[in-house]
């Protein structure tokens, strides 16, 4: 059985039967049929569906996002707006699939060459649970819309929310089957990808686990995209606008509880600045309301499960045997951790080195722009970084130096369905969202008449 559980209660909500060799098997079957007749509908009908879910979502978000709450402790306020950005990905699809899988044009000697991107099959999503709605919309919204399939393998502790992103399809009337979730533990992956019937996998999660998915759909010649970790700096020069990127930094740390691949994870601050940033910053963490998940006032949740809460504690307690200094928080009770702020931390510490998955976050101090290009490009991970500065001319010139996936500035990394979502090193590699992501999981077909 799958267990999903309360982490602020620690009560148990509810247990999930996981598939049998059998049913999975129908239900890869009813998803390879379905893809036959799927992939021959026309945009303008998969765009009215896709329309539906979203206001599907909006109709009962509220319903949806409870439900997230009490499974991975996520702030409610925080469970509802990730409910209204799945209803945003799926009309930003709805309304621009079409346009970005227009066959493309090009001169040749032929008389006629062009590309047609056409759907492949039935593609599986492994998904994880610090987003449960919103990692598994930003794979369904584009899969669905370009004529493919989805599957998804999500994390158990969010079985229920995984239940309900099938129900959204289904009230929303898709055909049976054009969105399956699977019941099942981790140790089924490994023969579902090898499957036949699965044409391509996406996985959005840890290194360890991107890495066994790659390697399996590697070994069957299939196509994988992987969003996994990331250690995100937030680098502040020495002529930014204090009061507004301390604002900013608390935000990319703290939202979700800290629990986010895209989180600023690193704070890298010049020396000049970094006495009245630090006391700024920590003034405002301070006033961040933790509590239950379930009052609209709270900010700060519990982390997913408690073992999360000791991992993140145990890198904490490194760095300060390492020398840093805790200036607020880090004391633990259960799944819950203080916010915390670390300084004096150095690139060889566990807090910056390690993906630290929650409410904390450690200080480290340049002198020259160099050196702060240089901190941010140490990480093995490159899923994005922002800086803070007042020169525009100058943020222009350093984007180029640094090896993440996106560069925001004066502003904290975020997803958005107009733009590629993605990282470089061990944060993965494809891109998911916009023209880009929904291009992950078609053939690109040449076509050439003489
Ligand atoms: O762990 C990754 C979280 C991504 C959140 C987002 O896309 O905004």
């Amino acid at each position: 059985m799958i267990e999903s559980k309360n982490p602020y209660t620690g009560e148990l909500i509810e247990k999930f039967k996981e598939l049998t060799k059998s049913e999975i098997d129908k239900a890869l079957d009813k998803a390879s049929n379905r893809f036959k007749k799927w992939r021959k509908t026309s945009f303008k009908e998969r765009a009215e569906l896709m329309n539906k879910a979203a206001q599907e979502l909006k109709k009962n978000k509220e319903e949806y996002a409870r439900d997230i709450s009490l499974e991975m402790g996520k702030p409610i306020t925080q469970a509802i707006a990730e409910i209204e950005k799945c209803a945003w990905v799926c009309e930003y699809y709805a309304e621009n699939a079409e346009n970005h899988l227009a066959p493309k044009k090009i001169k040749t000697d032929a008389s006629k060459s062009y590309v047609s991107y056409e759907p492949i099959g039935v593609v599986l999503a492994v998904m994880p649970w610090n987003y449960p709605f919103w990692q598994v919309f930003r794979f369904a919204a584009p899969a669905l819309m370009s004529g493919n399939i989805g599957v998804l393998k999500h994390a158990s502790n969010v079985m229920r929310s995984a239940n309900n992103i099938q129900k959204v399809f289904e009230r929303a009337g898709f055909p049976d089957d054009c969105f399956q979730n699977l019941v099942l533990g981790s140790s089924k992956i490994e023969d579902i990808i090898k499957d036949k019937r699965i044409k391509a996998v996406t996985l959005t999660g840890s290194k360890p686990a991107g890495a066994a998915v790659a390697s399996t759909a590697g070994s069957e010649i299939k196509k994988s995209v992987l969003e996994l970790g990331g250690s995100n700096a937030l680098v502040v020069f020495k002529d930014a606008n204090i009061e507004e990127s301390i604002e900013t930094c608390v935000m990319a740390r703290f939202q979700n509880t800290g629990q986010s691949c895209i989180a600023g994870k690193r704070l890298i601050l010049h020396e000049n600045i970094v006495d009245e940033f630090v006391e700024g910053f920590v003034k405002k963490v301070r006033e961040l309301k933790s509590g239950d998940p379930l009052d609209e006032d709270t900010f700060i949740g519990t982390l997913a499960r408690e073992d999360l809460a000791e991992d993140l504690e145990k890198q904490i307690q490194d760095s300060v045997k390492a020398g840093a200094m805790i200036v607020l928080g880090g004391k633990r009770d259960k799944a819950y951790l203080e916010p915390t702020v670390l300084t004096g931390v150095t690139s060889e510490m566990s807090m910056f080195r390690e993906e630290t998955f929650g409410p904390a976050i450690g200080v480290t101090t340049f002198k020259t722009d160099q050196e702060a290009i240089e901190l941010v490009n140490l990480s093995e991970f490159g899923l994005g970084v922002s800086i803070f500065t007042e020169n525009m001319d100058f943020a222009e010139k350093i984007v180029p130096e640094f090896e993440d996936g996106a560069v925001f500035v004066n502003e904290l990394v975020k997803s958005d369905p107009r733009l590629p979502f993605g990282g470089t090193k061990i944060s993965g590699y494809g891109r998911e969202l916009s023209a880009d992501g929904i291009r992950e999981f078609v053939n690109k077909k040449t076509v050439y008449f003489k």
